[in-house]
């Protein structure tokens, strides 16, 4: 699909398959057109072309749409002057839920002891749980998050993956769009990565990370004269990082240490790197960021070194 604001298209041609059994990660810069989907996927906004389907439907065709898809796109959009509990009593009303699962959504989010207070005066956090209690409300298939840890304290954040991770398990389709990377990475399977409303990745957390970052492995040796030696003679340039240790690029640990060995060198340690998705993030987003800061802008525009640029979106291959 595709959105346009007036002359700005903000979401380009977008196309993509949430799967069930899993969870998928939205992820983008700022302003890349996450939220602006998310609601068209929820028949809140309505693309200036193409369309979005709920198991084979258009959500404006589903009876209950609640017991289908749940959903938390803005914590803040509970009617402040009704209770926690009332709030949600109209949702399970309006979607002939039985309002015994009220209670039981309540508790399942920890806010029981404050169901009968009005969300106005709940935390950002509170405010969250309230959300997310609203988007299991229906116990629905498919659950769509935006920024689900967002004001969550540790505790908080420990229990949305746990939540996610358990609706995955149960065969649930979750789809979660994140800014903290390394709760993303504990948490998703597959990713959906979108820059400036364009597809830049449809693929696994381990694919994504692999093809966005360059791999290397750490060595150090008390003979760090001697190693270097051996690497140079065989073209392989190795980076001193100190205290007798080297990191070298795309050469894998089996070769590193059957050279050592071969020449009698002792290592005291040999082990591949592994990138973080915020590092492999920041590869592939960096010319897509729209708000960007510039010292990072200067990184991320650069890239890192064997990084091919992206002209198709990964894993998105025939
Ligand atoms: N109602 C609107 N009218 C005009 N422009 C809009 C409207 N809603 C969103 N936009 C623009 O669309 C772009 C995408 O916004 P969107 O909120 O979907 O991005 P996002 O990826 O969710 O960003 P963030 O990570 O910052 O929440 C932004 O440039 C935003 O200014």
């Amino acid at each position: 699909m595709t959105k346009r604001y007036g002359e700005k298209v903000v979401v380009d041609d977008l196309a993509f398959t949430v799967r069930p059994g899993c969870v998928t990660g939205f992820l983008g810069p700022n302003g890349a057109g996450k939220s602006t989907t998310m609601r068209m996927m929820l028949g809140l906004d309505r693309p200036t072309s193409g369309h979005v389907l709920i198991d084979g439907r258009p959500y404006a065709q589903l009876k209950e749409p609640l017991r289908h898809i749940g959903a938390l796109l803005d914590a803040k959009a509970m009617h402040g002057g009704r209770s926690a509990y009332q709030n949600l009593r109209c949702l399970a009303l309006s979607n002939r839920i039985p309002e015994s699962r009220v209670e039981e959504v309540l508790h399942e989010v920890g806010l029981n002891p404050v169901a009968r207070k009005r969300p106005k005066g709940f935390s950002l956090g509170m405010g969250q749980r309230l959300g997310i209690a609203a988007a299991l409300l229906g116990d629905p298939e498919i659950v769509l998050l935006d920024e689900p840890v967002n004001g969550l304290d540790p505790e908080g954040i420990h229990w949305i993956r746990t939540l996610m991770r358990r609706l995955a398990s149960q065969g649930r389709t979750v789809f979660v769009s994140s800014h903290l990377m390394s709760e993303m990475a504990l948490t998703a399977d597959h990713l959906v990565v979108i820059g400036r409303g364009r597809l830049l990745a449809d693929t696994s957390m381990e694919d994504f990370i692999d093809r966005n970052s360059r791999s290397s492995v750490r060595i150090r040796t008390p003979e760090p004269e001697k190693l270097r030696d051996v690497l140079s003679a065989v073209g392989i340039t190795a980076a001193e990082t100190g205290s007798g240790a080297f990191e070298v690029a795309e050469v894998p640990a089996e070769r590193l240490g059957e050279l050592a060995l071969a020449h009698g060198i002792l290592l005291h340690e040999l082990s591949p790197q592994h990138a973080s998705l915020e590092e492999a993030f920041i590869a592939l987003t960096g010319e897509a960021a729209e708000y960007r800061t510039g010292p990072l802008a200067a990184t991320a525009a650069s890239g890192r070194d064997g990084i091919a640029p992206q002209t198709q979106p990964i894993g998105t291959e025939s």
